[in-house]
């Protein structure tokens, strides 16, 4: 079978990306939405999108496809019509609709085209559009905004020529799952990619943004906030099957949304250089790394540094965000200085607003180009939050 997913790696030159183009659900937010929606601030839409189409014109320009996830869902509906009535069914029911208001809903829905359809289901819809006067309870939406789908990162994860595809640590952010699942069981594209996790599996959690692809050996994996153990235990046992990797390296992060994922404060930028936070860089043994393999798992000793050196072959270079400076280092990597996207060896994306970073990683070398990110940024994730990748050429050593 001809492989339909390709990323054995964070550094391989990019080649197809998947994004969401921010809609209404980022101004479908209030102060009292914040917390549980997973959104430090309301984003100013028309900027937002200003922006995300700056950014993916850079990826476009260069040799980057970029496919959005609204596009593909919305396809894969016309491509299965007799799909669409059990989709939109799931979603209703995951996104836990009142009885009263289904049968009104789905008839909002199903009234659209697809690709209407689908930008809607991720905006969220509210009472008064449906015409609802709901005396007895005061809360504004029949669905809530999905506002997350913005960090394409976290529903799933590329690993090889196969996926994970999560279940979330959030309940909001779960419900966006049902997107990737759908286009990777049904569109003509994609089906059959191999799965290395399932979003039902329930008793664990998993996030994208945890999982880094180091070479076609070797996974590193966060446990944080957002990923727990188990879950990585789940993946190895599926993956070790399947038979490309051989190991998985842990990093048992602190639990917090500073440091969310581990995207947040540690990336792979070139063969030898990982930009880190002073968190990874300073505190070696304020947390534990384990290394898991089909033989079972070790707690590993080493620093990092010495321990990655071994598995890339190569003497790294830990490049920290926000430089000496602790209050830059605390403002870069709250900004997503750290949360960059590798486009090919030693060439990153950026957000323009981490300019102490920036200067770091040209110092050492690395071409960096950056994208806007004022409004962007509200939701607390990067270029790499923003993207998933689904083919990076092989490294050729
Ligand atoms: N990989 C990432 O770091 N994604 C950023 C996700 C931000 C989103 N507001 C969240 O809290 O999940």
């Amino acid at each position: 079978m001809t492989a339909k997913i390709n990323v054995f790696s964070e550094i391989g030159k990019l080649k197809s990306v998947l994004v969401h183009r921010p809609g209404d659900e980022i101004e479908n937010l209030t102060p009292d939405l914040l917390e549980r929606l997973l959104f430090d601030d309301v984003p100013f839409k028309k900027v937002a999108v200003e922006e995300h189409d700056k950014f993916t014109k850079i990826m476009k320009d260069n040799g980057i496809e970029v496919l959005y996830i609204e596009e593909l869902t919305a396809q894969t509906l016309d491509q299965n019509p007799k799909l669409k009535d059990k989709f939109v069914e799931q979603f209703i029911e995951e996104a836990n609709v009142k009885p009263e208001f289904v049968k009104k809903y789905k008839e909002f829905l199903t009234k659209m085209s697809n690709l209407d359809m689908v930008i809607k289901m991720i905006a969220g819809t509210k009472k008064i559009e449906l015409g609802i006067k709901d005396t007895k309870d005061s809360y504004p939406f029949v669905a809530d905004p999905l506002p997350n789908v913005l960090f394409q990162r976290d529903p799933f994860a590329s690993v090889g020529n196969g996926v994970t595809l999560n279940h979330m640590w959030s309940v909001t952010r779960n419900r966006e799952t049902l997107f990737p699942d759908f286009v990777f069981k049904h569109n003509s594209r994609f089906e059959g990619v191999p799965y290395f996790y399932e979003r039902i599996w329930k008793d664990a959690h998993v996030e994208g943004g945890d999982i880094l692809v180091l070479n076609k050996e070797t996974l590193i994996i966060g446990v944080s906030q957002r990923t727990n153990m188990k879950a990585i235990e789940k993946i190895a046992e599926r993956l070790f099957k399947e038979g490309t990797y051989k190991k998985i390296v842990v990093l048992d992060l602190p639990k917090s949304r500073a440091y969310m994922h581990l995207d947040t404060v540690f990336t792979n930028v070139d063969y030898d250089k990982f930009i880190t936070h002073p968190l990874i860089f300073d505190n070696i043994d304020e947390f534990k790394i384990y290394e898991l393999t089909p033989k079972g798992k070790r707690e590993v000793k080493e620093k990092l540094v010495d321990f990655l050196s071994d598995v890339t072959g190569t003497k790294v270079q830990l490049i920290r965000c926000g430089g000496d400076d602790p209050i830059a280092a605390g403002r870069e990597q709250w900004n997503d200085g750290t949360n960059v996207l590798t486009i090919a060896p030693g060439k990153v994306i950026a957000y323009e607003r981490n300019w102490v970073t920036i200067d770091l990683l040209r110092k050492a070398g690395v071409e960096v180009l950056t994208t806007a990110s004022s409004e962007l940024s509200r939701g607390r994730g990067g270029p790499r939050c923003m993207t998933m990748p689904l083919w990076r050429e092989d490294l050729k050593k």
